[in-house]
């Protein structure tokens, strides 16, 4: 097979907070079992995210443990007690850390400053736009398991211009894409330049290679997948020393014959 293959899908709405949607449509609701199950029914869901406050009666918490799916708190403006309690009944991780969320102040820690005590995973888009350098360390020194998502939209690799985000429209200037009102929607990041931007701001590249695979893989129970080792799907790239793109092996073979 000479493509990518998608794994699963992150349900990132509709049970987030209408006070905390990002660029996510106006349609964020509470957890209702019917609609949650109608979802899950539709596509392998392997991770959702959700406010804690759309939650009230753990239902989605509960369901994923049943169905081993990964819930994450994010899309939430919640106090730092609310997202608390809700880590220490198992929710999995955060979503786009530090992003779509309430953040950390000294008297008021937010779902970020939860997410950094509590939470063994979290996400973070590593693209110096979403989140600042410093702040990345600071996740990088609290959440053992924080790895990298690009949250990349339809414009990435696509020329600066106008793009159509859900029901409005983006604007993709260099590498950041936009609402009118200057809210970033989405990313332009791919996953290489995460990984050079990681070492950009410090990381061994051994490290930054684990923060962009191994980790994730290990999050989502792939034990075949984020490392090289014998039995292990081999897809690959290769990079020179300079982190160019070398080579993509997809299934032990390069794409370039
Ligand atoms: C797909 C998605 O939801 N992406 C979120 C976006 O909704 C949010 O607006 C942005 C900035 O969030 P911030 O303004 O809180 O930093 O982060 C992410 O791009």
């Amino acid at each position: 097979m000479n493509r990518a293959e998608i794994l699963g899908v992150h349900l990132e709405g509709p049970f987030i907070s209408p006070d905390m949607l990002g660029t996510q449509p106006p349609q964020a609701r509470k957890v209702d079992r019917a609609f949650l199950e109608e979802l899950l029914s539709m596509a392998p869901v392997r991770v959702i995210t959700f406010a804690p406050e759309a939650d009230e009666a753990d239902l989605l918490l509960n369901m994923a443990r049943e169905n081993g799916i990964r819930a994450q708190l994010g899309h939430s403006p919640c106090r730092y007690e609310v997202a608390e309690r809700v880590f220490r009944r198992g929710a999995s991780g955060a979503t786009h850390l530090f992003n779509a969320m309430s953040p950390l102040h000294h008297r008021a820690p937010g779902l970020a400053g939860a997410a950094l005590a509590h939470a063994r995973n979290a996400e973070i888009i590593p693209d110096l736009m979403h989140v600042h350098p410093g702040a990345i360390h600071v996740a990088l020194r609290a959440v053992p398991g924080l790895y990298a998502v690009t949250d990349a939209s339809r414009a990435t690799g696509a020329p600066d211009g106008t793009y159509p985000f859900g029901e409005v429209t983006a604007h993709k200037c260099g590498n950041g894409l936009r609402l009118p009102d200057g809210t970033l929607a989405g990313s332009c990041l791919t996953m290489l330049q995460a990984f050079r931007n990681f070492v950009e701001i410090g990381l061994e590249p051994a490290e930054a290679v684990r923060r962009c695979s191994t980790i994730a893989a290990d999050y989502l129970g792939l034990q075949d997948r984020g490392r090289i080792r014998k039995g292990a799907i081999a897809d690959l790239v290769v990079l020179s020393p300079e982190l160019t793109l070398k080579d993509v092996i997809l299934r032990g073979k390069s794409i370039n014959g």
